[in-house]
Order: structure tokens, then sequence, then C-alpha cells
């Protein structure tokens, strides 16, 4: 039975400032959701977004009160072990609300599988790999500050592809910017750009002109979300990698995107996508129609991030990798044992449910009062 469900708001600094084209962090605020069982078992779940309300349509403020006040009674007294049938429930009362959603799913497969004692993943359909590519995220605003950063990650083995910010400065600053940060750090080194929406179609045919001679080797949501019919046009003009990001909220974004060529590449994410098997389902629909996939973040501390990994971990595809380095960003834990970055990758948990124990003492500490 669903016993208790708590939403909790974390706010934790970043390591440096992070600039993106709709949002400068200096801070990222957690959403974290436990639910408590009547066999005592526990699951969480993380509904994080960026930026407050300027990135997504809900803020962490709105997902704790649409959780507690609307969501969470839907679901008490349920059988906690029929996770179908609590997310039709909900799916079929809730509009919106995909990272709320996704928070509560990924909670109560957290519980069940621990329920099963068997890793996510394989309640998920079993993964193919038990450690995922991560790229790093260059987004200090400053060209030579990137620069160090990435040769930093590079020396310490946790990072060899690298995405970079842009869309605040104007089309020729950004693609100097990126290309000087290109030609620093050589041909076996991925650089590839998130405009995150910023430019106009025409500055899009312009800066990805530039960017793809400059050996740029992936393009990500360089213009409005609901413009698809511009990223279809983008995708037919150039061979560079054109990824959808913004413009994917779901399967049926996934699906009008596929029927259209809109985007070479997929950046699957949990939150986005309203859930761990709708974002199977996006996943799904890339592969039936020769898409690539990314593995993408809102970046998420341990439990979002630990969730995202064991969905990643079954898409039999993954060739532009994950981009699953949030907790990095961050400058607390909040999990008891952090997740194992090595070699480049992200080592999958594979002990029950997520794998990983949420310190209870430190959340405490650090949660919103
Ligand atoms: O991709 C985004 O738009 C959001 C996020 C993911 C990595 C990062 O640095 O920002
Ligand atoms: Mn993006």
């Amino acid at each position: 039975m669903i016993k208790t469900i708590e939403t909790i708001l974390v706010d934790v600094p970043t390591i440096r400032p992070h600039k993106l084209s709709v949002a400068i962090m200096n801070a990222q605020t957690l959403v974290l959701v436990r639910v408590v069982c009547g066999d005592g078992i526990e699951g969480w779940g993380e509904a994080t977004t960026i930026g407050g309300l300027s990135y997504g349509e809900e803020s962490p403020e709105s997902i704790k009160t649409n959780i507690d006040t609307h969501i969470a009674p839907l679901l008490l007294g349920m059988d906690a072990s029929q996770v179908g049938k609590a997310m039709a429930k909900i799916r079929k009362i809730i509009q919106g609300n995909r990272f709320a959603k996704c928070a509560i799913e990924t909670a109560l497969l957290d519980a069940q599988a621990r329920r099963l004692k068997i890793p996510l993943s394989e309640l998920l359909g079993g993964r193919v790999r038990d450690a995922l590519p991560v790229a790093w995220t260059l987004a200090s605003g400053d060209t030579s500050k990137d620069i160090a950063e990435a040769e930093k990650m590079l020396a310490l083995r946790r990072h060899r592809i690298f995405k970079l910010k842009i869309g605040l400065r104007s089309v020729a600053d950004d693609v100097a910017h990126v290309l000087t940060i290109k030609k620093a750090l050589g041909d076996d080194v991925s650089v590839r750009v998130d405009v995150n929406q910023a430019w106009s179609e025409l500055d899009a045919v312009n800066g990805i002109a530039a960017l793809e001679a400059g050996g740029i080797d992936l393009i990500e949501q360089p213009i409005r979300a609901d413009n698809k019919a511009g990223l279809a046009r983008l995708a037919s003009r150039f061979s560079v990698a054109l990824m959808a990001d913004e413009s994917l909220h779901g399967p049926l974004d996934a699906f009008d995107l596929a029927t259209i060529a809109g985007a070479d590449v997929f950046a699957v994410k949990i939150t986005q996508s309203g859930g761990l098997i709708p974002a199977i389902q996006v996943a799904t629909v890339a592969q039936l129609a020769g898409i690539g996939l990314y593995g993408g973040t809102m970046l998420e501390g341990g439990v979002g991030t630990a969730a995202s990994a064991h969905v990643f971990s079954t898409f039999s595809d993954l060739s532009y990798g994950t981009e699953l380095f949030g907790p990095l960003l961050l400058t607390e834990e909040v999990l008891v044992e952090p997740l194992v970055y090595k070699d480049f990758m992200l080592q999958v948990p594979n002990k029950p449910g997520l794998g990983v124990e949420i310190d209870r003492e430190k959340l405490n500490f650090l949660r919103r009062k």
C-alpha cells in the first residue's frame, strides 16, 4: 500500500556559474520525492528542473505544490506493487506536469525494484551496458576558463565529450568562442553546442554552416522548441548532426519529429518525457525511425541521475552518449555513496532499485525549511 508521499526541496550551490541562453545558474534546486509503502519499503524520485520557470513550465515550488495537493491524494492507499495502475490513474486525471509525474513514477519503480531485489534497469527490460559515456558542459562564459576546465577533465579521464552552451552572445562571437575551444582541444575530442532555442532560423543557417566547417559534431536545439518544421529544414540542409531537446516533450513529440525528419538525434530526458516508461517510448520511436540517441539531463542530483542511467542502460543504441554529470556540478552530495565516474564513464548502479541511498542527515540539514 502507498502510505505516504513527501516532496522535499533542496537548494545546492553550483561549483561555478553555469551560463545558459535562458538562465545563469549559481545554484540548483533539487526536487526529491519520497514514497513510503505499507511493507516498509521506501522509493525515491526526482523532479529537478533548471532556472525556476525559465527553462520549463514547472517550477520547483509548483512541482511540490502539485504533488502534495493534487497527485499524492490520488495515490495514497493504492497497491504500491501495481505501478502501472498507479501511473495510469495519474496520467488520466492529471494534465501536464511531466516532471512531477516522472518523480512519482521513479519513486514507485524504485520501491518495486527494491521489493523484487533487482536493479531498476532489470524492471525496465534489462540493461545492455553497465557504464555510460558522459559529456561535460562548458558554460563558464569565458573561453580560456572553458579550455582549462576541459583540459582538466581530460587529464582526470572524466570527460572527453564537451558540450558548449551558446546563444547569449552574437552568433559571430559564439562561433569564434566555440572554434577557439575546438582548435585548442584537437581532433580526438568531441565538441558540441547547445543553443537552447536562442537563434532565429536565419541565425541558425549562418551559425551551423560555420560550426560544421569548424568540425563541431552536434548542434542541439538551435531554434524555438515549437518550430519543428524549422528543425526539419535545418536537418535536411546540413550534414552535421542536429539534436532535438526542448522540442521533445514526450512520445507524441518524438512521433511528430520522426514523421517530419525533424532531427538526426533525440536528447532523451526522463523528466521532459514525463517519466521513465515514456522516456523509453521516446527512445523506441527514435530507434524505429533511425534517429540517434543521447541521454540528456536537467542537471539533476544523484537520484534523477541514477534513474536516468538505469533507463539509458537499456537503450540498444546510445551512439551520442550521455550528459549525466549533474551531481558533479553541485557542491553538495545527497547520496551516502556518490555515483561512480571513471574512465570517461558513469557506472550504472547495480544494487536493487535505483541502487543509491539518500544521506538522511545531510538531507535534513540541506532541505528548504
Ligand atoms: O541540455 C540542456 O538544455 C540542459 C542542461 C543539460 C546539460 C547542461 O549543461 O544543461
Ligand atoms: Mn539542451
